[in-house]
């Protein structure tokens, strides 16, 4: 295939409009086809007959050496007149009229487009015109009201398009603690069919490492704003690498060289057109290219406050504009700037100065919108006819092969099975938090309060009833505390890489949610079991080891609800400040109403004791520490039994089966609800 620079067109341009939109150089020069293959990763045939040994081979070499060569399953996209409204209190602006009140504003309106195999198309336009929200759009991930058709070789979003398609935000959504080859290597172990083996699922995250030009860097962290890791150049190299894994064939970049110097800019844009001529249809936001990137784009795309203002070829946009009036001056030496100025309202015969004060001056407001409305009214006038054809024209075909192809074939949801989804995750979930979990400052927290509480309360003696059980309380009330917040930190922290990763069709999320709360379980079972065994042999309880162990297993137990309820209310919240001021509330109410301090709650609100899991716990701790005949000196020379002491009558230390029962419904209900809570709370 010829770099861009060599190729050339067959069709001559002349100067009517819609002549320079019929151009179509990809269709002449690359040698990729749009019909959908049947070599697809995620496409099985859906008979039962088994693949021939041979031809199972076949595919699997064909796996191995595909990353980045070319497209396995290449993709047409058509979108036609998309348009995209959010509900807002401000003026709507539409595409010809820009003052009319309206609930509802739009953002996209009427935006058409065809993009090929083998193209890269670029959108332009100001800030806020809606380039992110058509990205979006077109890589199936925007909620809400969409009107238009976009389809991808003739058919509509589907889950196996989902795992076709590669999408690089413009924030890098990576784990800061994993180096360049774990990130690559835990998405190649999560993204890459089972066809191919765990070695060759490692081989190919480290083909994409020398690839994108990574190898230099391939053991460093990933870094984060509060971590120093890798630049922003590498890190975008390991986001557009992550999308790579899979060989999309339509690849979406939201402004990948933005705060980027460049040089490192034009290295990306150079890396991304590569990925183009290997057969994918890749799409890019941009904000101020250069005119040496300007020159390595296929096509474009203006929007002028989410209407479009030109789509064709990039080297021909100049040309239309010049047909319809816009002659760029002296001044213009990069397209780019000119098409972004147009995008702005801001003609080009307005001299420097005004140029620059344009946007102050309330008599230019005028000229502006006529210019807007020119631009649009030459755009529907000129290109969209020409657009129109062209997404008719080759409508039919795309059609008639997706019938004949989708009788033969059906889609696999997941590339790997729910053990291994869990496996991965969990390692890797265990990998990133590592620094976290076993962090010195946790450990000293425990160790601290532990050996301060056990020497507070030093040998203490039963006939001090008052102060043991003043420990038991204490023991169910911090381990209630500490899981709670700790957990309420899990769901909102991830949230952008589950999104991410599930809107990739990456892994189910009911793995993720096993491995996630698996990972955290050493840690959280292991602190408490440190500081019961410190602080009930220094504290003095019952010297049995029997006793010991059940106020452990308790502890644990109630380790476990409470973890619970702290996922419930990350999950449902997602936001860490809301979730723990209301886990603070919570635990407050807990305190107060667990039966220690206040021995006489009115009635109307006792029944708050029975939602708090210390409350059970509290129970359960004091039942096991003392027996039934067990007797406490009360007063100089007086025995009195430990169940008539105030407190413990209070409590009522029968039906320790139904206490238990409590914290089982517990347990079982917040990990439910914080599963529904996450399920819900998915995009998709
Ligand atoms: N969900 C939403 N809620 C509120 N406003 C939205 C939403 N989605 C898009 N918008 C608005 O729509 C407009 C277009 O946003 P979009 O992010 O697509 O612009 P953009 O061209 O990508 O901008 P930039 O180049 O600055 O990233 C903006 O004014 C934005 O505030």
């Amino acid at each position: 295939m010829m770099p861009p620079e060599q190729e050339t067109s067959n069709i001559t341009i002349h100067n009517s409009p819609a002549s320079i939109m019929l151009t179509n150089r990809t269709e002449n020069n690359v040698s990729v086809h749009a019909e959908p293959s049947a070599s697809s990763t995620n496409i099985v045939p859906c008979s039962q007959e088994p693949i021939p040994g041979q031809q199972q081979q076949e595919q699997q070499a064909r796996l191995r050496i595909s990353v980045l060569r070319e497209s396995l399953r290449p993709v047409t996209l058509k979108f036609e007149e998309v348009a995209y409204s959010i509900y807002s209190n401000f003026t709507a602006r539409s595409c010809l009229s820009s003052q009319e009140p309206k609930p509802r504003r739009s953002v996209l309106n009427g935006v058409s487009g065809v993009v090929r195999p083998g193209e890269l198309l670029a959108m332009l336009g100001p800030s806020g015109s809606g380039k992110t929200t058509l990205l979006t759009a077109l890589g199936g991930r925007l909620t809400g009201k969409l009107s238009g058709t976009i389809t991808y070789n003739g058919r509509p979003f589907s889950s196996s398009m989902k795992r076709n398609t590669g999408f690089v935000s413009q924030d890098d959504v990576l784990y800061p603690h994993l180096t360049v080859l774990e990130t690559l290597t835990y998405a190649a172990l999560l993204k890459l069919p089972k066809e191919l083996t765990r070695e060759e699922k490692i081989e190919q995250a480290e083909l994409i490492i020398v690839e994108l030009g990574l190898a230099r860097c391939r053991n460093n962290i990933v870094g984060g704003p509060l971590l120093r890791g890798l630049s922003g150049g590498e890190r975008k190299r390991v986001s557009i690498g992550l999308e790579m894994l899979v060989n999309p064939s339509l690849l979406l970049l939201d402004e990948p060289t933005s705060g980027l110097d460049s040089t490192t800019a034009q290295r990306i844009v150079a890396t991304i057109r590569r990925l183009a001529r290997g057969g994918r249809t890749v799409i890019t936001t941009i904000h101020q290219p250069s005119s040496r990137l300007y020159r390595m784009f296929d096509k474009v795309l203006v929007l002028y406050e989410g209407c479009p203002i030109y789509c064709g070829r990039a080297e021909q946009a100049m040309e239309y504009f010049s047909s319809i009036g816009f002659t760029p001056g002296f001044n213009f030496l990069n397209p780019a700037d000119f098409l972004l100025d147009l995008a702005n309202g801001i003609a080009p015969d307005a001299k420097p100065d005004e140029q620059l004060e344009f946007h102050g001056r309330v008599d230019h407001h005028d000229d502006q919108n006529s210019t807007k409305h020119y631009l649009i009214s030459s755009y529907k006038k000129n290109i969209f006819p020409v657009l129109k054809t062209d997404i008719d024209r080759n409508l039919q075909d795309s059609y008639l092969s997706t019938v004949i192809s989708s009788k033969s074939r059906c889609e696999v949801r997941w590339n790997t099975t729910w053990w291994e989804q869990f496996k991965v995750l969990l390692r890797r979930g265990l990998q990133e938090r590592k620094h976290e979990s076993y962090s010195g400052l946790r450990i000293f927290q425990v160790m601290s309060v532990s050996i301060l509480s056990g020497l507070l309360w030093w040998h203490s003696d039963v006939s001090h009833i008052q102060d043991q059980v003043g420990l038991l309380f204490f023991f169910s009330i911090f381990w209630g505390f500490f899981p709670l917040f700790n957990a309420i930190f899990a769901f909102p922290q991830e949230r952008p890489m589950l999104i991410k990763e599930r809107a990739s069709g990456m892994y189910r999320l009911s793995s993720y949610y096993f491995a996630r709360t698996a990972g955290d379980l050493p840690m959280e079972l292991v602190l408490p079991t440190i500081f019961v065994t410190v602080t009930y042999w220094m504290g003095g309880l019952k010297p049995s080891l029997v006793t010991f162990v059940l106020t452990l297993l308790i502890i644990l137990f109630n380790v476990l609800v409470s973890q619970g309820l702290g996922l419930a209310l990350g999950a449902i919240l997602m936001d860490v400040k809301q979730g723990t001021t209301l886990a603070s509330v919570t635990m407050l109410v807990f305190l107060l109403a667990g039966g220690y301090y206040i021995l006489h709650i009115p009635l109307f609100i006792a029944w708050l004791k029975y939602i708090s899991f210390s409350h059970y716990c509290y129970k359960l701790l004091v039942g096991v520490q003392y027996s039934v005949k067990e007797v406490y000196e009360c007063e100089i020379g007086m025995h009195c039994k430990v169940m008539d002491f105030p407190a413990i009558k209070y409590l009522g230390l029968d039906n320790k089966l139904w206490d238990v029962a409590a914290l089982t419904i517990m347990l079982v209900g917040y990990r439910l609800l914080a599963y529904v809570a996450l399920r819900i709370g998915q995009p998709h």
